[in-house]
């Protein structure tokens, strides 16, 4: 059965852009600087010191992407310290990386964690009521997984 985790109404919301995307995620925080604000920011390296010119708030930025920044975002969902991903990735250019990005995108979904992955997504998730609630989402139950070899 699955388990709940309680969003709690600071959320700790994760910003990524692939270069190419950067300008696009810029642009986007800029506008939404003061609720962004009001939530607990962590990003990807390059990312991460960008995002601080503008939104003058602490961000903890972690590697940059293509070096562990990517894994250490999918480790931080695993172990539930993770609300929200914002993640314009490029859709029209082979990164480095390739597998790193994927793998995040898998780890976030198996752990039902929020992303977005272009501006009209992220939109929607920012203007959501929920974002100022305390909030709970389901963790998908894989104890028929971890359970597999003792029978
Ligand atoms: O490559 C990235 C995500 O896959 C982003 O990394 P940077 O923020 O360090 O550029």
């Amino acid at each position: 059965m699955d388990s709940l985790r309680k969003m709690q109404p600071v959320k700790r919301i994760a910003l990524v852009a692939h270069d190419n995307k950067k300008a696009d995620l810029l642009d986007w925080v800029t506008y939404n600087k003061t609720v962004l604000a009001s939530h607990k920011l962590i990003a990807t390296g390059t990312t991460g010191t960008l995002l601080e010119k503008i939104l003058h708030v602490p961000v903890k930025k972690l590697m940059s992407g293509p070096l562990g920044g990517d894994q250490q975002l999918g480790a931080m969902i695993a172990e539930g310290k993770l609300d929200i991903i914002l993640f314009f990735w490029d859709p029209m250019m082979a990164q480095a990386h390739d597998s790193d990005v994927k793998a995040l995108l898998r780890i976030a979904v198996a752990w039902n964690i929020v992303i977005a992955c272009n501006r009209s997504t992220a939109d929607f998730v920012l203007t959501s009521l929920l974002m100022e609630e305390e909030h709970a989402i389901s963790i998908p139950d894989y104890s028929g997984y971890l359970n597999r070899m003792k029978e």
